[in-house]
């Protein structure tokens, strides 16, 4: 009986250090940075070491960059409905354990990818950690309703990382792939904040439904997203992707300039949560069309 108990207070400590690391974000994350690696391969595979290195090297250090974030923000999260049940505002675990946490995980993935991979993606990796634990979540997030817009850049990275690890370089067609989730970044957000403007209000977070009321956010989230489609057509107007990658491109984006124009017109919490939802599926269509594209095209 007490084995059984003791077993379970692990498996739910062990939990709790998984949640984290926010792992349903970052399954998303290194979807991209896996597409960014066999993108980089004019014709061929990349090599399956350097693949599963980089792969195990960026997800290290995507996670403790997002449990960085959980124990900057604990107070935070402890205000806001979404984020009150994560680990540290529960008390599951102590910040110290967080902050160890983090660092072996960052420290481990950043190690790999520079003995394992190459110092490019370590150094573009750490900065992108840098990027989303300090500059967004310490300076930007809580200052400007821009925050999303610059901090987004860190957000952008990983099929650059993805590309830096196989190729050793970033090239122009890498900066493609970083335009794409740079404007991807607030439709798919502010989405969200158009829902959760209550939370992001009580947490004191001038988030821009917060700041600048729900109709100019939705006017935004229909400009970003329209911005989102120029910015998809760019790999087959410079030649990396074809056909297909084209026709899927124009019709997940004609379906989320449907869903912001909806938003824009006749606004919903459903809706929103409809758009937020969407705009994951997108990301994952649209990349994953990027890499159906290249092998067909091989
Ligand atoms: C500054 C940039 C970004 C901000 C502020 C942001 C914000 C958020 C927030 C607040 C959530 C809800 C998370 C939760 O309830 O636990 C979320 C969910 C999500 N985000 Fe983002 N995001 C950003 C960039 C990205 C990027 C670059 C990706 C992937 C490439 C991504 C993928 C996802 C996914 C997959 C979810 C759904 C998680 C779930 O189903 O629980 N996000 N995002
Ligand atoms: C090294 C590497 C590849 C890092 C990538 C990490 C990164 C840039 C993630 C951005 C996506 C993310 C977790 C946003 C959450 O926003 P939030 O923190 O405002 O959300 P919250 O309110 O749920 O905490």
């Amino acid at each position: 009986m007490k084995i059984a108990a003791l077993d379970a207070a692990r498996a739910s400590r062990l939990r709790a250090f998984y949640v984290l690391t926010k792992p349903r974000v970052n399954t998303l994350i290194v979807f991209c940075a896996v597409i960014g690696m066999f993108l980089a391969v004019p014709d061929g595979l990349p090599n399956a070491l350097t693949v599963f290195a980089a792969t195990v090297g960026i997800a290290c250090v995507a996670g403790a960059a997002a449990a960085m974030n959980c124990l900057i923000e604990q107070q935070i999260d402890a205000r806001m409905t979404r984020t009150r049940a994560r680990p540290l505002p529960r008390g599951e675990l102590s910040p110290t354990e967080v902050l160890l946490f983090a660092g072996v995980l960052g420290g481990f993935g950043l190690t790999l990818l520079h003995q394992a991979v190459n110092p490019l993606t370590m150094w573009l990796t750490l900065a992108t950690f840098v990027g989303y634990a300090v500059v967004y979540t310490v300076l930007l997030k809580p200052r400007t309703p821009q925050n999303i817009v610059i901090g987004g850049a860190s957000g952008a990275m990983p099929p650059v990382l993805g590309w830096a690890a196989v190729s050793g370089e970033v090239s122009a067609d890498a900066l493609l792939l970083f335009l794409i989730i740079f404007a991807w970044t607030p439709p798919h957000f502010w989405a969200l904040a158009l829902y959760r403007t209550a939370d992001y209000a009580r947490a004191g977070l001038p988030m821009l439904p917060v700041t600048h009321g729900a109709e100019f956010t939705r006017l935004s989230v229909l400009l970003y997203t329209l911005i989102l489609f120029g910015v998809t057509l760019l790999p087959f107007a410079t030649r990396m992707s074809g056909a297909l990658y084209l026709g899927v491109a124009v019709a997940l984006g004609l379906q989320f300039i449907r869903y912001a124009w909806r938003l824009f017109r006749d606004y919903s919490d459903a809706l929103a949560r409809r758009t937020f939802r969407f705009s994951i599926a997108y990301l994952f269509g649209l990349f994953g069309a990027l890499l159906v594209d290249h092998y067909l095209r091989w």
